[in-house]
């Protein structure tokens, strides 16, 4: 939804075309000796330059790096000890090595590109390129896969590189483990220190602070386990948990840092900072009342804990936006101006909707009660967001997926990353991710095995696929560039992304109901029409908004439907010579506009011809070809200070959109109000709409001023998720006749 696909354009369509022929190719030496025809030094060296230069990936037609996806294989299954050693040298290309494992360390240092790379060897001494895919947050520090590092790679895939040469490609999180040198698996020969250690619990504690104080966490962990695993005594045993979970903490590992928090509290059940640490994992994991309950201990107990107090206060704040879905709009459109990447911290409200069960097309989100137009169904925080900076010259990344014929431009790639390592991290959060829409693809039922989370990257990618959200910094900012360049709104693409959960459970339709809109990654819905309790709310994956007839109905093979609302069944029911006579009208339209000279008579006329040819009302089948002919006259009119020709104008834009609305006619004679009747399609020209209506009612019937205001506020509401910024984007002092500021940033 609204991502950057380009897997129709020409130049990437071919460019996908040859990596799946260098795919049949590499399949065509599927169990083939992966002994590569290079010697080991030959490998090495050429690792090390290629290091040095910082190559980049191949250059594709935009020089933009690209990821491959793989076809999609499953994760290993299978408990470590019922896996078997393989050699390197027993290796076979194009093959999953099932139910085998791989003991290798690295003889290079890492370099990260689109995966994090290094030169591996076998206790044979054979060397072999290893990719690991989705880590690098994980091993970006230094601490991680520096030369010497052990590892143990799980039914190991080697595949033939575009380059020509071999590679173990592994792209699931769980099927790496790195191997701690005290290990025994670790060979000697392979051990940094040959000297007996101190294997005491205190010595390991030692060590654990030693490597908590470096930042490298991964291996304090390891060693506060191996200190809970040596006989610690009770206080030893408590201030190792105390610590893990502070190092769990550290590593974005709260389901496990609760856990270690928790048996410390069982045992000293008024532990200060055994409290403190877990109303921190609570808040973490988003569970803000519980982090609550927890500091309202802490703050009665240690009243003097003033870093207590801070948090708790914060967690409050959390709590009164996820009950009331009260939000400081203004300070977050400040701070996601500010912050890189511009997450907010900031809880997620769900309002009157609920997950259901639909009668055709899978589950669906409903309205629990009656809502206005305008009202806040949710403010969701992504549970990924990958933001791609436009004001840098940071790289966009190309990912192309063969199994789905796409091309995406923008950080999909950087979520897969982002969504795996949450979800390995934090287990908990797995049920809920993997039950969201994957279409077909089917993945085994397995959470975890050997104690180790499992995550399907391939299942990820799936979700991510149809269930990701392209998304600018802040609508209101995307809002503003649209109106300053008069863009076609309809064909939005954004290179940042993310996934909100619950909004993905909402459905498509072109006539939809609703409205997203983002600030930084937070997402925003607001119903963009009353509705009734028990109401299927809906969004547009794609708008049918566009200038381009041949955009509409929409194309959604995307995600696998053809939408069924009434726009497009009209559209379908409509013989193609009215369809073509409808084109034609439009373009002599936009021709007519574009003259220096405008002949406005001749407009109106074409106008009327263009609204005689549709058989039903546009408060049934909005009509989408009017809106913007009706919008551009009321402007003009308005502009040339015909005040009568801009309203009659304005409304007939608005009742294009399918609006309904009572008592905006002049003269007006009654003291009757102005009143939608019907909201109709909110697209973003309808803000300068009402506004245009706003300063010519101010003229011509100023009891309608301020309500034709008031729906220009609600429509900005609607359209850029809150109205705290609306009189610095719109007002009555703009020069332009729809009220615009055009210096508003
Ligand atoms: C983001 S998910 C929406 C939630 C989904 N219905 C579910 O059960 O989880 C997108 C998928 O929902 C289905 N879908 C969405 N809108 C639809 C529509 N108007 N008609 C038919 N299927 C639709 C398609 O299968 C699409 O790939």
């Amino acid at each position: 939804m609204d991502t950057h696909d380009v897997s129709d354009v020409p130049e990437y369509l071919r460019y996908l075309q040859v990596h799946k022929r260098n795919l049949k190719k590499a399949q065509a030496l599927k169990g083939r000796p992966a002994k590569s025809p290079k010697s080991k030094d030959e490998i090495l060296m050429q690792f090390m330059f290629r290091q040095m230069m910082n190559t980049k990936a191949p250059a594709n037609p935009m020089n933009i790096r690209s990821s491959f996806l793989p076809p999609a294989y499953p994760p290993c299954h299978t408990p470590f000890s019922k896996l078997r050693k393989v050699m390197i040298k027993n290796l076979c290309l194009e093959t999953h090595h099932r139910e085998r494992y791989l003991l290798i360390r690295t003889v290079t240092p890492a370099d990260t590109m689109t995966a994090v790379m290094a030169i591996v060897e076998d206790e044979d001494r054979n060397v072999l390129m290893l990719q690991l895919y989705n880590q690098e947050l994980e091993l970006s520090n230094s601490h991680s896969l520096r030369e010497g590092t052990v590892l143990v790679v799980k039914e190991p895939y080697v595949k033939v590189m575009a380059d020509g040469d071999y590679g173990i490609r592994v792209d699931h999180l769980s099927d790496v483990w790195f191997v701690p040198d005290f290990d025994e698996l670790v060979p000697l020969s392979w051990r940094e220190r040959v000297t007996q250690i101190d294997e005491s619990a205190s010595s390991w504690k030692v060590k654990a602070s030693e490597h908590f104080n470096q930042g490298d966490y991964r291996s304090a962990i390891l060693c506060y386990s191996k200190t809970l695993d040596s006989h610690p005594s009770p206080e030893l045993v408590v201030i190792a948990q105390l610590n893990r979970a502070l190092s769990f903490l550290k590593s974005y590992r709260f389901d496990a840092a609760l856990k270690d928090v928790e048996h410390v509290l069982q045992v000293s059940e008024l532990s200060e900072k055994g409290l403190f640490r877990k109303a921190q994992a609570l808040y973490q994991l988003q569970r803000f009342k519980e982090s609550c309950e927890v500091h309202a201990i802490l703050a009665e107990k240690y009243p003097d804990n003033t870093q207590a107090a801070h948090e708790y206060s914060r967690a409050s704040a959390r709590l009164v936006e996820q009950d009331s879905g009260k939000y400081e709009f203004r300070k977050m459109i400040l701070e996601a101006k500010k912050r890189r990447p511009p997450t907010l911290d900031r809880a997620t409200y769900i309002g009157p909707v609920t997950i259901k069960q639909t009668q055709s097309h899978g589950r669906g989100l409903f309205t629990t009660e009656t809502v206005k137009a305008g009202d806040l169904l949710l403010c969701e925080k992504a549970f990924a967001h990958a933001f791609h900076d436009e004001d840098t010259s940071q790289d966009l990344r190309l990912l192309l997926n063969v199994d789905m014929d796409k091309a995406t431009i923008g950080t999909q790639a950087e979520l897969i990353g982002l969504i795996t390592q949450k979800l390995y991290k934090n287990p908990s959060m797995i049920p809920d991710f993997v039950d969201l829409h994957h279409g077909t693809y089917k993945s085994e039922d397995v959470l975890e095995v050997d104690s180790i989370p499992i995550v399907d990257t391939f299942l990820v990618e799936r979700i991510i696929l149809l269930n990701a959200f392209g998304c600018p910094l802040s609508s209101r900012e995307s809002h503003i560039g649209c109106m300053k360049r008069d863009d076609d709104t309809a064909n939005r693409q954004f290179h940042s992304s993310g996934v909100w959960s619950v909004a993905s459970y909402i459905n498509h339709s072109c006539l939809s109901n609703a409205r997203r809109s983002f600030i930084g990654d937070m997402m925003i819905v607001r119903a963009s029409r009353d509705l009734p309790p028990n109401t299927e709310i809906t969004f547009w994956y794609k708008s049918p908004m566009s200038r381009d007839p041949k955009e509409f109905p929409v194309n959604l093979q995307h995600w696998g439907f053809k939408c069924d609302c009434i726009l497009c069944q009209e559209t379908r029911s409509t013989s193609s010579s009215v369809l073509s006579n409808r084109n034609r009208i439009s373009a002599d339209l936009r021709r007519l506009f574009k003259t220096s000279r405008m002949n406005l008579r001749e407009i109106e006329d074409r106008i009327s011809n263009l609204a005689s040819i549709y058989s039903r009302p546009a408060s049934e089948v909005p009509h989408l070809t009017l809106d913007m002919p009706y919008l551009s006259l009321a402007a003009i009119y308005a502009s040339s200070r015909k005040q009568e020709k801009s309203v009659e104008f304005g409304l007939k834009a608005l009742e294009s959109l399918g609006f309904v609305i009572e008592g905006g006619n002049l003269p007006h004679v009654s003291n009757a109000p102005l009143v939608v009747k019907k909201w109709g399609l909110m697209d973003v020209g309808v803000v300068g709409c009402w506004m245009i209506l706003f300063f010519a009612y101010r003229e011509l019937a100023p009891t309608l001023a301020s309500q034709a205001e008031g729906y220009a506020r609600v429509s900005y509401k609607i359209c850029v998720g809150e109205d705290e910024t609306f009189d610095k984007t719109y007002s009555s002092l703009s020069d332009r006749a729809d009220g615009f500021l055009t210096t508003a940033k």
